[in-house]
């Protein structure tokens, strides 16, 4: 039951007396309330207007006394008229749903405007109930008019709690046929008597249900039902939980989103258990807490606040729709998630769930919903979970079924036991200028891409777009991209290898470029690789280099902290969109070096680079020909966080200056699929 609909209902009541206190000829409690649209399912067409009372309500009707129209109200009502106040069908001493003639009801035509005649025709009084309207007045016979454009808020912002009786209420038992309504719904005589389900005859003999609030036995409000479910609530009346006395003393609570779903607990053997009195929000507020005197909407549950603090375990068994579930969250959030449990409605069929309590009882029956509340689970709480919330990933896990447990394979077989790539994590390459880092990484997201199929989003702020497109397509073709030196008289790939080259990148490859001078921001490269994953399904990040990215930081912060806070962005995105993230850094300047392969805490910046990456891999080539081949490239892995996907050690590679390629210096120890270029190639 979304709140809305009890709101507007309730605030007509509300409004009757505000308004009642600034007319003096005016009675001072409204005598009766009035809705036409009345009707009941199993009971006949007119059954709702022929439902009779139990004997006691004879009493109430001979007190409505019914006025003639006598002259006084004869110019009252042509004073409404001339304010195009359609008075036709308005009788004196109640209160009249009318079209607001200066808002129509708005986009909805809803009968808006509350008109109030005293019963001896000589005064009227009204508002519109439209929170943009709010129009409101009052007129007499024999006087002038006054009317305001207010809100809502404004009309029942004074507001008096009133004392009542079920005497001054005219509350009675419940008829046979009452009974025979909650019978339908498995709510028995004895719960309705226990909890003290009432009605009540309204003025024009229609019997609606009247759920009595009470605290310590005393009546505090009432909320009235129609068969229909409308609901209005007693005006000026104290908001409290219903069931109140029932949860006094309890370390076990249940809270429910109605009066029907409370009773409902009770015929599974849960008094424990109270509802709120207005329904559910139809969203959550985005807004943070408000201070409790501020807190309008929830004052019910302020109100009971010292019943609430006792309960240790609070089961939050509101609606399954969207707005119960908005409810759980804001009373959650008010009473200290720690302590809530929220249950999950069984299935009704193989799509949808029971919607409430009330509804399990009726179809699962008592032990039923027995066993929905003793099957609660704790509430989740942000960012707090058990291992059991993530069973189903681990079995997937265990099954292999999530896809590449173990990495997916470099192409190289001299790095299987070394090097996986792994969706969601994060490499750090480093290695000295011209190591050939950049040029492994291209050819290392070509044999990804023809091993596994996967896409790359690059940031590569050092090549130019042609150059890069070049040695991707060397690789790719297994060609060179011109007849030059470095081609070694290899022939040029052909203008048909260059277009079936041109329609593998644009297949494959995504590109951030920042066309300004400016160096591009991580935020702004994450934001865009986002795009590249949702638009284009892309698994793999490149940014190289570190240093050519924005590093404006604030005065306060040091570069040590500032590259803790963006790899912790990177390593964020990565895990979120399960796309694996090269990230090049260079090594600081080095002193007195001789030629080995440098260190990953020789990055320039931060320790932070090796602390925080998953991998870290050093690119490093031989320069020296009395050392060894001067093509040979070391490929030194010197962090493996995930045990499953590689260790520690040391791999080489031969570089083919021709095609950019990388190969096992066994060659027979590279596992790339071969492509149908290299039979070409071979000949
Ligand atoms: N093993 C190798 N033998 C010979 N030349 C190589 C080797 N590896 C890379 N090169 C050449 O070195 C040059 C630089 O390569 P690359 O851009 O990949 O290096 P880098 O480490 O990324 O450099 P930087 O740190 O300056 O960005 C390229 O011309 C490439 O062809």
């Amino acid at each position: 039951m979304l709140t809305e609909e009890l709101v507007v209902e309730e605030a007509i009541v509300t409004g009757k007396t505000v308004e009642l206190r600034d007319v003096s000829s005016l009675p001072a409690k409204p005598t009766s309330l009035h809705f036409t649209d009345f009707s009941l399912k199993h009971i006949p067409k007119n059954g709702p207007f022929s439902l009779k009372t139990n004997g006691y309500s004879h009493v109430f009707h001979t007190n409505v006394p019914r006025p003639p129209e006598d002259m006084q109200l004869k110019i009252l009502k042509h004073k409404l008229e001339e304010l195009r106040i359609d008075t036709k069908t308005c009788m004196p001493g109640q209160y009249n749903h009318l079209m607001c003639p200066k808002c129509e009801g708005g986009d909805t035509a809803k009968r808006s405007l509350s008109l109030f005649i005293t019963q001896d025709g000589g005064a009227a009084l009204w508002t519109c109930f439209r929170a943009k309207c709010g129009w409101q007045g009052s007129t007499k016979a024999f006087a002038g008019t006054s009317s305001s454009c207010g809100t809502l808020k404004q009309a029942s912002k004074v507001k008096k709690i009133r004392q009542i009786t079920e005497a001054d209420l005219q509350l009675e038992p419940l008829c046979d046929k009452l009974l025979g309504y909650f019978a339908e719904r498995m709510i028995s005589k004895e719960t309705l008597q226990r909890n003290c389900v009432m009605q009540k005859c309204t003025f024009d003999d229609q019997i609606v249900i009247a759920f009595t609030y009470r605290r310590h036995g005393q009546l505090v409000s009432c909320k009235y039902r129609e068969i229909k479910k409308k609901f209005w609530q007693e005006a000026d009346t104290e908001k409290i939980f219903y069931g109140l006395d029932d949860i006094e003393g309890e370390a076990d609570i249940i809270i429910v989103e109605g009066e029907m779903d409370k009773l409902a607990m009770e015929e599974a053997g849960f008094r424990n258990c109270v509802s709120v009195p207005d329904g559910a929000p139809a969203t959550v507020s985005s807004k943070e807490l408000p201070p409790e005197e501020k807190d309008t909407k929830y004052q019910y549950l302020w109100n009971c606040k010292e019943y609430l603090d006792k309960a240790s375990r609070i089961i939050l068994a509101t609606d399954g729709d969207l707005p119960g579930q908005a409810l759980a969250e804001e009373l959650a959030r008010r009473l200290g998630k720690e302590r809530c449990w929220r249950v999950t409605w069984p299935m009704r069929n193989k799509s949808d769930r029971f919607k409430d309590a009330n509804e399990v009882l009726i179809y699962l029956g008592a032990d039923g919903l027995k066993e929905v509340i003793e099957n609660a689970e704790l509430y989740p709480i942000r960012g707090l979970f058990k291992f059991r919330d993530y069973f189903d990933e681990i079995d997937a896990y265990y099954h292999r079924r999530l896809g590449y447990e173990f990495g997916v394979s470099t192409g190289w077989s001299d790095l299987n036991e070394l090097y996986n790539v792994v969706p969601g994590e994060l490499t750090i390459i480093t290695g000295v200028p011209n190591s050939g880092k950049s040029e492994w990484i291209d050819a290392l997201m070509c044999n990804l891409n023809q091993i596994a199929g996967w896409k790359f989003v690059l940031c590569s702020m050092e090549n130019s777009v042609r150059d890069h497109a070049r040695k991707l397509l060397e690789k790719y073709i297994k060609k060179p991209f011109f007849d030059a030196r470095y081609g070694e008289f290899v022939k040029r790939m052909s203008v048909a290898d260059l277009e079936k080259g041109k329609r593998w990148l644009a297949d494959n490859f995504c590109l951030i470029r920042c066309e300004d001078d400016a160096l591009p921001h991580v935020d702004w490269v994450l934001d865009l690789a986002k795009s590249a994953v949702l638009r284009h399904g892309v698994r793999g990040l490149v940014i190289d280099p570190y240093n050519e990215l924005d590093h404006q930081r604030s005065p306060n912060q040091t570069e040590t902290e500032y590259v803790s806070q963006i790899l912790t962005k990177i390593k964020r995105f990565a895990q979120h969109h399960g796309c694996h993230v090269w990230f090049v850094a260079h090594p600081r300047q080095l002193h007195n070096w001789i030629g080995g392969p440098p260190n990953l805490y020789d990055i320039s910046g931060s320790a932070h680079f090796i602390n925080k990456c998953d991998n870290g891999i050093v690119i490093h080539r031989n320069r020296n020909p009395n050392a060894g081949p001067i093509d040979r490239v070391q490929v030194c892995v010197r962090k493996v966080r995930n045990k499953v996907a590689g260790t520690v050690g040391d791999a080489f590679l031969m570089y083919d200056r021709t095609t950019g390629e990388f190969t096992g210096v066994d060659k027979s120890s590279t596992n790339v699929p071969e492509h149908p270029h290299e039979s070409i190639r071979k000949k």
